[in-house]
């Protein structure tokens, strides 16, 4: 088992990476709770429910609401509900409500954490790859029709408890979506670990320890990151490269279309492009195209009209003035936040969705 600390400058949290965390779960909670709302994954509450409701049932006063698996999930109508359960159960300031799942539970019930009683006590118990990045941090959200996370808040966990061993159940779909978080982890820090996770092989079976390994090298990069700059206000935003356009990505072709992570992997692809262009140095983007090729990341893919994908950018959140700001790599572990007009970006887009095709 491993334990890291995240200090920020209004919390501290441990997030503990290790096997057979699940069936012990009582032991990770930081204190006693008078009543837990358990949130978790319909898919999830299949595989693992029984176990973890079994070893907190014996302790604690616990209720299990699940949620339909996938990004459409991330939506008002299930914030709304999750917060009448809460309300059902009679969940107060003293209780605890479990994220029990991956990134979409995570964002969901976090953000149901976040305002239920202007904010309880959550802890987050990641199921997927793609929750390394998701479940640390605190960036918590639900989904508008019109852009990905726009109602959300800063809310950080009190504690993240990942049994690794829930990484065996995933469909091949999850640990590419997932692997892409860990790409960006390495280009955003470091030339060996980028140049390590492009050694991984998601075709085949995955080797156990290189994965936890590299889980735990990105949850290392991300929490140097959030520790500086829990709410984004400057170097946070590097943690987002890739997401400018897999966001718009994500939101125009309808959420859960294509997974967060395989619309990230072709907004690292145009991020590297563009890198190239403003920084005029050379970027791993042939590396990167084939890897994804190789691992079967849907490159190919029924392009959204660029208006209303640039549309799109302009409502994320880095967004200043209607100007969309882009996460760009001066050289691998070197990125920097750079704005770009419309008409440069129509340029650029036009030309990198040309090329991919
Ligand atoms: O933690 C962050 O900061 C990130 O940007 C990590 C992203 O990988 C993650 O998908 C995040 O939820 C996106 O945040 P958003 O602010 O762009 O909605």
């Amino acid at each position: 088992m491993h334990k890291q600390t995240i200090q920020t400058s209004t919390i501290q949290y441990d997030v503990v990476v290790g096997k057979g965390l699940l069936s012990n779960i009582d032991q990770y909670l930081p204190k006693k709770y008078n009543n837990i709302l358990i949130v978790v994954d319909e898919v999830v509450k299949g595989i693992y429910g029984d176990t973890v409701i079994d070893t907190l049932k014996s302790a604690e006063n616990v209720a299990v609401t699940s949620v339909p698996a996938g990004e459409s999930s991330k939506s008002i109508e299930q914030y709304y509900r999750l917060l009448s359960e809460a309300i059902e159960h009679h969940l107060d300031r003293k209780s605890l409500i479990i994220a029990f799942g991956g990134g979409m539970v995570g964002d969901l019930a976090g953000f149901v954490a976040s305002t239920y009683m202007r904010g309880i006590d959550f802890i987050q118990v990641p199921t997927t790859i793609l929750a390394h990045d998701s479940s640390v941090g605190g960036k918590v959200a639900i989904n508008h029709p019109k852009g990905k996370n726009l109602i959300g808040s800063f809310y950080p966990p009190v504690a993240v408890i990942y049994d690794v061993d829930t990484l065996q159940s995933l469909p091949a779909k999850e640990i590419r979506s997932g692997y892409a978080e860990v790409v960006k982890h390495g280009l955003i820090s470091d030339q060996a670990f980028f140049e390590e996770v492009l050694n991984v092989d998601l075709t085949t079976p995955l080797d156990t320890e290189v994965t936890v390994d590299q889980l735990q090298k990105g949850i290392g990069v991300k929490a140097k990151i959030v520790e500086q700059d829990e709410r984004e206000s400057n170097i946070r935003k590097f943690l987002n490269f890739g997401h400018t356009l897999g966001h718009a990505i994500e939101s125009e072709l309808g959420y859960g279309k294509i997974t967060h992570g395989e619309a990230v992997a072709i907004g690292m692809l145009f991020a590297l492009k563009l890198s190239e262009e403003k920084f005029n140095t050379r970027m791993p983007y042939k590396a990167l195209y084939d890897w994804l090729s190789k691992n079967q990341y849907p490159l190919s893919i029924s392009w959204p009209g660029i208006n209303q994908l640039i549309d799109k950018m302009k409502l994320d959140k880095k967004s200043e003035n209607s100007i969309v700001q882009m996460v760009l790599l001066e050289e691998i572990g070197k990125p920097s936040v750079v704005n770009l007009s419309d008409h440069e970006l129509r340029a650029h887009l036009e030309k990198f969705i040309r090329e991919l095709d």
